[in-house]
């Protein structure tokens, strides 16, 4: 069952609740079972003990499972209370479900259903658990934080622990949404630099001509507007981390200079005779697959080898399925906060559709597909019908649903349809080449980037 429960069994009859306990004990795992012979001797134990799950029986002396509950619920607000009744007094557990009881269950208890009722008690506790560390990780503000419990993903956090304290460049591979740029910041964050600028830059963003001048600054007159001095991102992280974000997209002549850095720990501005020493940490990431670049040509050996020093390679989502459910409440939970929204769930049933679907655009699809799943839920709680509102391609929403969202996230769903399949075909149609799909499309290189990574979609899938 995961995370060890403790339960608090309640009766008059001691031999009953014995019985009781050894049933669950027999059959659940990580389970602590107490038992108390009446309500008064509950909240004794309760002042001193933590207790998950209360299961008590209704009718006792002195004091009543209602009133047991009622009490529980007010000292003790995290603790699911189960009621045992009789079968002449189902009434009265509906009455105490309505009242806030998590269930009931009939004298005499099937074990099965014994099984079952307590089972669900302690995942829905687990799930409040868990939403609870996420709110703090949300509420916590913008600390970097690689989520995952899978192997590949623990794997990825220990290696960045571990290379964090040296200088050498890091070099971070993954398709894209894998998580690269969080990782990148991970590795600032646990490094001595910390206190020190961290200075991210999407290399292919920045056309070519002003990408040498955007990183390693210019001097007054060293072309055409160059009306003063200017520093480079070089110069502004020094002392901290430089993440060159896409770097298998620089051209040749950028990758001889970030080399030459590399190599001779300067950087000369354009325009310049005289050469400046930094100390910049790199971090350079990319979705392309560096050594194939390597092999045709299409990238420097000698750089690939320096920046290859110390290599993290982030898993596709579709190899990590067992962190979709954490993800997905995580992504939930900042949605929440992002859209104002106080409470919602997502249902079980979503969370185990999600851990089947592909997530070619891994994290950063799964992230969008949260918001538009909360959108199209309305103030409800995530259900299947919600999966479907944001599914059926190519339907108006009232056509598939019979309800109306806000105009505005009806338009941005169709718009955003119809812009995916605009890019999947430009790509498809340049192999990937994004200075001729900027041509085709009268859209700026940096727009295609900006909108694949929106819509989830890996630009080096087409190439
Ligand atoms: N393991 C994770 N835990 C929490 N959030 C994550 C995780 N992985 C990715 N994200 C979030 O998913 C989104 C995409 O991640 P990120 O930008 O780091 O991916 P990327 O690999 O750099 O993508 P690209 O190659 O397209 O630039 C971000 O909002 C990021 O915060």
């Amino acid at each position: 069952m995961g995370k060890s429960m403790r339960v608090l069994l309640v009766d008059d009859q001691l031999d009953f609740i014995k019985g009781l306990a050894r049933l669950l004990l027999a059959e659940l795992e990580d389970l602590e079972v107490l038992t108390a012979v009446g309500g008064k001797d509950a909240l004794h134990l309760l002042d001193t003990t933590e207790v998950h799950i209360l299961l008590t029986d209704l009718q006792m002396p002195e004091m009543n499972g209602l009133q047991l509950m009622e009490e529980v619920h007010r000292r003790y607000p995290a603790t699911k209370v189960i009621i045992l009744t009789g079968f002449g007094t189902i009434e009265k557990a509906v009455q105490a479900v309505r009242h806030g009881a998590f269930d009931f269950l009939t004298k005499p208890v099937a074990s099965e259903q014994l099984y079952r009722t307590v089972r669900k008690a302690a995942d829905f506790i687990r799930l409040e658990l868990e939403n609870q560390r996420l709110r703090q990780i949300v509420a916590g503000g913008d600390k970097p934080i690689l989520l995952g419990e899978s192997a590949a993903i623990r794997q990825v956090r220990q290696s960045i622990e571990a290379v964090a304290g040296s200088d050498y460049p890091v070099l971070i591979q993954g398709e894209s949404g894998t998580g690269k740029e969080l990782a990148a910041q991970m590795v600032h964050r646990y490094s001595n630099r910390i206190k020190k600028p961290y200075v991210a830059v999407n290399c292919p963003a920045i056309p070519d001509a002003l990408l040498e001048s955007e990183l390693f600054g210019h001097c007054r007159g060293a072309f055409t507007g160059a009306d003063r001095d200017k520093d480079g991102l070089f110069f502004t992280a020094n002392n901290g981390t430089l993440h060159l974000d896409e770097i298998g997209d620089i051209s040749a002549t950028m990758q001889t200079k970030i080399l030459r850095f590399l190599q001779e720990g300067e950087i000369r501005p354009v325009g310049s005779t005289k050469t400046i020493a930094t100390d910049v940490r790199i971090v350079a990431s990319t979705n392309r697959i560096l050594d194939t670049l390597v092999e045709q040509g299409n990238f420097r050996a000698d750089l690939f080898y320096r920046l290859n020093v110390i290599a993290i390679h982030m898993p596709p989502l579709r190899e990590r399925s067992e962190d979709i459910p954490l993800l997905a409440h995580f992504f939930l939970e900042k949605t929440l906060v992002e859209m104002k929204i106080a409470e919602m769930t997502i249902e079980p049933e979503v969370l185990s559709y999600l851990c089947t679907k592909d997530w070619p655009g891994n994290v950063r699809e799964l992230q969008n597909t949260i918001r538009r799943l909360v959108v199209f839920s309305g103030h409800e709680n995530i259900t299947m019908a919600s999966v479907q509102r944001i599914e059926t391609p190519g339907q108006p929403m009232s056509a598939v649903t019979g309800e109306l969202g806000p105009y505005k996230s009806m338009k941005n769903l169709v718009s955003d349809k119809f812009s995916r399949s605009y890019i999947e075909q430009l790509l498809a149609a340049t192999s990937g080449n994004v200075s001729e799909a900027s041509r085709i499309s009268g859209l700026s290189r940096v727009a295609i980037q900006k909108l694949g990574q929106r819509l989830g979609i890996d630009l080096s899938r087409f190439r």
